[in-house]
């Protein structure tokens, strides 16, 4: 669609991370000093899109006023979409077990995979309708969406690119999202998405509160993913009177309604429920410099929370390059029983943790106590590594979704897409048993 139309580019972005944000594509297009008055500038109607309860703290309140040319509202009624299946991870029997994919499959150069239809459900937890839970999704897409948008009813995306750009518009503006950055698009807000060419990449979805920030703690006021590295688009509109077809993920089933016009009419807007970009090369990376391995949660980019004080109902982590400086110490990731679940995905490069066989664009789920760590030829290495400070994950990007709930498997996931390795299991196999009932410390220990 249009969204590669020259009077998109350059981009413009507003800093900061949960602001107050004010923008017009036209001058004096907002009201002042009111939210609705009796007639709008430009004739415009206004619309508020709620992202939290009117009455949800002040702090968690989150809400835009859209000023646009006619109200969403303008549309037929939603019809089922043929084939759209709900995201059903209890099709299958559990499966606890270490599972690894291979990086998921691009479409063939003949078939066009537009986001709505590429984009496919790994595992998930919960219920869309009790508004808790979670899903993780993985899209591989090489056609635009073309007079079409979507919005989600239940709940807000999180998009990890892998491959390829994605140009996405929103009501509230566009976003340009290369491999290694990454956006969130929250409930309901309308957006469609454009692609150069072959592109790859995951969603983790989350049905309950919005991400925000990791507080820091004794880390100070700083670091980590700073506020202001976080970039919402200013106000952009197109004035098209032409078919679109507006999507709903409506308690995991696909609708679609008909509408004769654009539905990025929005002229200006103001509030702090609005998509965002963020750079992950900007993280502020806090690591130990003096011995052992700290938990991966001092790597957290964005978290959504559960009801339960520090408790995640997702994490959004990622392992950037740093320096490894520890002494005297294991440097890979521990060997490790989790009371949470952890799928990764690999962005570019190579994961200090697996050598080999973990590839960009494919995946790892280690559930609920599922036994995980290095393989084989990881704990070698790192046993016997010389303890100079080294440079870490180079030109690599692994991040991990972590989860208080439990996963389970869509069945595309399982069988259909036919990518899961047969052979992970193997890698831990090689680990000898090395303990020496005869061991003496070192003289010098
Ligand atoms: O590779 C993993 O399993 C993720 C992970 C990384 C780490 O540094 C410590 C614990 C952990 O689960
Ligand atoms: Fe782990």
């Amino acid at each position: 669609m249009a969204a590669a139309s020259s009077n998109k580019s350059p981009l413009k972005y507003m800093p900061g991370f949960g602001n107050h944000f004010a923008t017009e594509a036209l001058p004096n297009a907002l009201p002042v000093g009111q939210n609705s008055p009796q007639v709008c500038p430009y004739n415009l109607y206004a619309e508020q899109l709620s992202g939290t309860a009117f009455t949800a703290p002040r702090v968690h309140n989150q809400r835009s006023w859209l000023y646009r040319i006619r109200p969403s509202v303008c549309h037929t009624p939603f019809e089922a979409v043929e084939g759209s299946v709900r995201n059903n991870w209890d099709a299958l029997p559990p499966n606890p077990n270490q599972l690894r994919w291979k990086p998921f499959d691009l479409p063939s150069n003949d078939a066009k995979v537009d986001w709505v239809k590429g984009l496919r459900t790994v595992c998930g937890a919960g219920d869309e309708r009790a508004r808790h839970g979670l899903s993780v999704h993985v899209y591989a897409i090489n056609t635009s969406m073309d007079h079409t948008a979507m919005y989600n009813s239940d709940g807000d995306y999180l998009i990890v690119p892998q491959l390829g750009k994605l140009t996405i518009t929103t009501e509230l503006g566009i976003l340009e999202v290369n491999p290694n950055e990454i956006c969130v698009i929250q409930r309901g807000i309308r957006f469609s998405v454009a692609v150069d060419g072959p592109s790859r990449g995951y969603v983790l979805e989350v049905f309950g509160q919005h991400f925000r920030l990791p507080d820091l703690g004794p880390i100070g006021a700083n670091g980590l993913a700073n506020p202001r590295d976080f970039e919402t688009p200013v106000a952009w509109f197109e004035e098209r009177d032409e078919p679109f077809t507006i999507i709903s993920k409506y308690q995991g089933v696909l609708f679609a309604a008909k509408q004769d016009h654009t539905p990025f009419d929005v002229v200006a807007w103001h509030g702090n429920y609005a998509p965002y970009k963020y750079n992950l090369a900007h993280f502020m990376v806090i690591n130990c410099t003096a011995f052992d391995h700290a938990d991966p949660s001092i790597f957290t980019v964005l978290t959504c929370p559960s009801n339960e004080p520090g408790v995640a109902v997702a994490d959004f982590v990622i392992f950037p390059p740093r320096w490894a400086v520890q002494d005297h110490t294991f440097r890979p990731p521990y060997y490790h029983r989790n009371c949470m679940s952890e799928f990764m995905g690999l962005i570019t490069g190579v994961y200090e943790a697996k050598e080999e066989g973990f590839l960009p664009g494919g995946g790892s789920l280690h559930s609920m106590m599922t036994p995980h760590g290095p393989d084989a030829p990881t704990f070698d290495g790192a046993s016997k590594a010389n303890l100079k400070p080294v440079r870490v994950a180079d030109g690599t990007q692994a991040f991990m979704f972590e989860s208080s709930l439990s996963l389970a498997l869509t069945e595309w996931s399982e069988k259909l897409c036919n990518k899961l390795d047969p052979h992970y299991y193997e890698c831990w196999q090689g680990l000898k048993k090395n303990f020496d009932r005869n061991w003496k410390p070192a003289a010098s220990q």
